[in-house]
């Protein structure tokens, strides 16, 4: 259950009654989590990445830090290459979960054998005799929208599936018909969100080789972020710091174990570490332009009102605990800036 944490009302020692409205998404659960082999999809863990090139992954081929499916796709074989020596190659070294998008019918029963999940491509998503056969395999779907299909038309085909008994469906958003350069699309995040609050269903958004909107479909509530095939080790890298950083802030998890409470606060401590190093440089920045930097030029009066300020968005917190902890963090910063200041090279 939801604790209805988004809008908190000021404590009376406030100034005026502003309401403090958080950037958490309020319909972080869904309700039909489908599950790719081992690694759930839309339960309240950790947006999932998958695709990137094998070249992305860690040593030996194993997922490193970055992918946790990965996923091919049939298309441009055209029909001339075995499914089953296309699968076999992806899994290769590789453990964990592979997705693939037949390029035909004749694809599907490799596919039924050696593959976690079958992804029925944007370009395929009104092919209903394709979508039922897929769906048929008994494997999880991965339903991608077709570059002009509407929502309607998208979740239809969701419905086709569940009519072949097959309940194990996700939603990927893939764009419309204006492709970006770099190889983006013009993705329909509304969509997307509109999508995951009206089905209950985990829903993915396609990124192509371009990182760039990974932290926004995060933000958007995304379940899992889709790369290219051959997306670069950086691309995975990128989308997978975004899952984190932008996740931590956005993304309102409830663990109910230890070992899922301490991977949320290890995402959360991912983002604290991202802003107190800018915090630092940011410190540094005033310490070079101030007439007096350094703990020299110490001013307490700013360093008092920035905690009051803080206070409003971490009431339970509240001023004496959050006093200490920012008393290390600017001392941290005062620390560093006299450090490189001493350097010959100025830092
Ligand atoms: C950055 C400044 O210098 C010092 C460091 C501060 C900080 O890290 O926030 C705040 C006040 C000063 O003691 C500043 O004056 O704003």
């Amino acid at each position: 259950m939801h604790r209805s944490r988004d809008v908190v009302d000021f404590p009376a020692w406030s100034v005026g009654k502003v309401r403090f409205v958080s950037v958490e998404t309020p319909d972080l659960r869904t309700t039909r989590a489908v599950r790719i082999g081992q690694v759930p999809l839309g339960q309240d863990v950790l947006p999932v990445v998958i695709g990137g090139s094998a070249a992305a992954a860690g040593p030996g081929g194993s997922p490193g830090p970055a992918q946790d499916i990965r996923w091919i796709t049939l298309r441009g074989h055209r029909g001339r290459r075995p499914a089953g020596e296309a699968i076999a190659e992806a899994r290769a070294g590789w453990a964990s979960p592979v997705l693939v998008e037949p390029f035909s019918a004749a694809d599907l029963p490799d596919i039924a054998e050696q593959a976690d999940g079958v992804v029925i491509g944007a370009a395929w998503m009104q092919d209903f005799r394709l979508v039922r056969a897929a769906a048929r395999l008994g494997i999880p779907v991965v339903v991608q929208r077709g570059p002009a299909a509407t929502l309607e038309e998208w979740l239809a085909i969701a419905d086709y599936c569940v009519a072949e008994g097959n309940d194990q469906v996700a939603l990927c958003e893939c764009g419309s018909r204006t492709p970006m350069p770099g190889g983006g699309t013009t993705l329909d995040l509304a969509m997307a969100r509109e999508a995951r609050a009206r089905t209950g269903r985990p829903v993915l958004v396609a990124l192509g080789r371009d990182a760039a909107l990974a932290g926004a479909a995060i933000a958007a509530g995304a379940d899992g972020l889709m790369l290219a095939p051959d997306a670069g080790r950086d691309v995975v890298a990128a989308a997978r710091e975004a899952a984190i950083v932008v996740g931590a802030m956005v993304r309102r998890e409830d663990p109910a174990t230890v070992a899922e409470a301490r991977g949320v606060i290890d995402r959360v401590d991912a983002a604290l570490a991202t802003l107190l190093e800018r915090r630092a440089e940011l410190a540094g920045v005033v310490q070079r332009l101030k007439p007096v930097g350094g703990f020299a030029g110490r001013d307490m009066e700013r360093e008092r009102s920035l905690v009051a300020a803080m206070a409003r968005r971490a009431p339970a917190l509240g001023t004496d605990r959050l006093a200490p902890v920012m008393n290390a963090v600017i001392e941290a910063g005062l620390h560093l800036a006299e450090e490189r200041r001493a350097r010959p090279d100025g830092g």
